[in-house]
């Protein structure tokens, strides 16, 4: 596929296909389209030419149905606590206040947050606010999850341990996602397959199976060996691309 905006060319000849609950990571220079390819999954715009189908739908409002969205920086309501913020998706489609709060309350548990369900996001750090706006994104029951950037701006000790905790959440609550990071040890912790963009206009220049040893903990994994090898491989073909 390709997009174009006006006679910027974000993004050309991009062929990507990913089966269900399966993870993709995307890397690349900044400007390369990354984003652009989230907006065009999710149905926030389409390509200019070719097409784009999320578990069958081709049309934006159907895709924009079956994705839910989860930004860099969380954006929490202030004047709701854990619960309630946790709770919208579900309320914007139409469940009631109090049966959202209910649903949200078991998920709250699972996620590692109980005893915060009636904190507010002033009362929480930043490590803990992006938990629960990945809570919220979960609660609203979609298949497919995008995330861009999510632990961006989190210093990298809480990042680390955010990247463990979404590791383990996904494995306990698969879903089909979208990662785009500028974190090549992200990337490979959190994709089963790592694409690789050049710079503007964006191309993929290549696509990493990762398959790694099956170990819980993040700093094990990041000493084998063979992850060093596939964070070797990313960097020396994102120098490249520069
Ligand atoms: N709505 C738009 N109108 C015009 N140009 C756009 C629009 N959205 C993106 N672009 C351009 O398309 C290119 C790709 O942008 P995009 O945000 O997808 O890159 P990115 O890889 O996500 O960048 P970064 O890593 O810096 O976030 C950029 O040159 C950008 O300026």
């Amino acid at each position: 596929m390709e997009k174009r905006f006006g006679s910027t060319v974000a993004v050309s000849g991009a062929s990507l296909s990913l089966p269900r609950h399966g993870r993709m990571s995307i890397v690349g220079p900044s400007g390369c389209g990354k984003s652009t390819i989230l907006s065009m999954i999710c149905g926030l715009t389409d390509p200019t030419d070719g097409v784009v189908r999320v578990e069958g739908a081709t049309t934006m409002k159907e895709r924009l149905a079956r994705c839910a969205w989860m930004p860099q920086r969380d954006l929490l309501l202030p004047w709701r606590d854990v619960a309630g913020n946790a709770a919208l998706a579900l309320e914007n489609h139409g469940t009631s206040k109090r049966a959202a709060r209910e649903q949200v309350l078991d998920l709250i548990d699972r996620f590692g947050l109980s005893g915060f369900e009636k904190k507010y996001p002033h009362q929480l750090s930043g490590g803990m606010r992006q938990r629960v706006s990945f809570l919220r994104t979960m609660a609203a029951g979609k298949d497919v999850l995008l995330f861009d950037e999510p632990f961006g701006a989190l210093d990298s000790i809480t990042r680390a341990d955010l990247q463990q905790w979404l590791r383990r959440t996904l494995d306990e609550a698969p879903r089909t996602t979208v990662l785009v990071t500028h974190d090549v040890e992200e990337a490979l912790l959190l994709g089963d397959t790592v694409v690789v963009m050049s710079a503007r206009p964006g191309r993929i220049v290549q696509q990493i199976d990762v398959r790694l040893p099956q170990t819980e903990s993040r700093r094990e994994l990041i000493r084998h060996p063979e992850f060093a090898q596939l964070r070797d491989e990313l960097l020396s073909l994102l120098e490249v691309t520069e």
